[in-house]
């Protein structure tokens, strides 16, 4: 089974605004509310594909129920703890010219309601596969990824890690299977901006020497970089398409890479469908449904 983590869930309000202007009353001519939260978008990607999960978090008042019977829709399988206060986060995303992110603190979690937590993680069975995504709200123990990486075997389990380069580091002494920092993100592990490709491949080595077992890079546009644990490396550009909107694409990299891996526990597979994965996405509003991850897998 495939268990993701999402701290903070969200519901994503995407609006565009012609020459937004800050200080004055703005008006859209675009906007959508979907489900969002990063484990949340990769268990949506994972069921579009088939692949069986089940998505674990918090969620809180009525924008959490929404959370819920939305994730329920489209067929994921939930089992969020609801908070007996506040609500989940609504988090914006303006575009314009440029894409301006705003992201709610979310409810507060306290710490019996973390116990409760460490509760779902004690029931991984080897060959389990965890994802956990995003960020952790300032309310939560920041060292609650460890916290969770300490409960379980990770010679056993295989732990995805996709988060913000300062709690992505805390996890490499575990040895998580996966992670996938963005090119951002590995630039500011090593700080520095990266652009080379023997200086990503570099550093994508040293997260290996610190712990990382597989290192997926995604670079946006100009597509990804895997070094594996056997020393290979794979890189390819984006399938080409034009792009619409990219939120998310991470996390369908994610999702596309596990049910590429899985598959046949081959990397080059999961490379190829997590790059589609991602692909598809950024080149549509919303996720990508498997229909659309296979019609840009067969023409890469
Ligand atoms: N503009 C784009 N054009 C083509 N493919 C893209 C584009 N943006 C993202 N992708 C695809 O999605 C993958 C992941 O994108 P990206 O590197 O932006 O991840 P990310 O920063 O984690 O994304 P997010 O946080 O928005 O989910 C890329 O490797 C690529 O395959
Ligand atoms: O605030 P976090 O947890 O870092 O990121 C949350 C988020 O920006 O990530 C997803 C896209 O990857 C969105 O659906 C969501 O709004």
């Amino acid at each position: 089974m495939i268990y993701t983590v999402t701290f903070n869930p969200s519901l994503d309000y995407t609006i565009r605004i012609k020459n937004f202007e800050v200080g004055t009353l703005n008006r859209t001519n675009y906007e959508e509310i979907r489900v969002g939260g990063k484990g949340v978008n990769v268990s949506i990607v994972l069921t579009s594909l088939g692949v069986e999960n089940i998505a674990l978090g918090f969620i809180a008042g009525f924008t959490g129920d929404q959370i819920e019977s939305g994730m329920q829709q489209l067929g994921c399988k939930t089992e969020f703890i609801r908070l007996p206060q506040g609500f989940s986060r609504i988090n914006i995303k303006l575009q314009d010219e440029t894409e301006t992110e705003m992201n709610g603190m979310g409810p507060a979690v306290s710490i019996s309601e973390c116990e409760r937590f460490m509760m779902n993680i004690k029931r991984l069975k080897p060959g389990d596969t965890l994802v956990l995504s995003g960020s952790i709200p300032s309310s939560m123990p920041q060292d609650m990824y460890e916290q969770i990486l300490d409960a379980v075997d990770t010679d056993k389990i295989r732990v995805v890690v996709d988060t913000s380069s300062n709690l992505l580091r805390r996890t490499l002494a575990y040895h998580p299977f996966l992670i996938k920092p963005n090119l951002i993100e590995l630039g500011e592990l090593f700080g520095r901006s990266l652009i080379d490709y023997d200086d990503i491949v570099g550093c994508a080595k040293h997260l290996q020497e610190e712990g990382a077992r597989n290192v997926l890079v995604s670079m946006g546009s100009a597509g990804a970089i895997l070094v594996t644990d056997e020393g290979q490396v794979f890189s390819a550009p984006a399938p080409s398409g034009d792009l619409v909107d990219s939120i998310g694409a991470g996390d369908a990299m994610v999702a596309g890479f596990l049910a590429g891996y899985l598959e046949r526990n081959s990397m080059v597979d999961g490379f190829a469908k997590g790059l589609a994965a991602g692909s598809a996405t950024a080149y549509k509003q919303g996720l990508a449904t498997r229909e659309e991850i296979i019609a840009i897998a067969q023409r890469m």
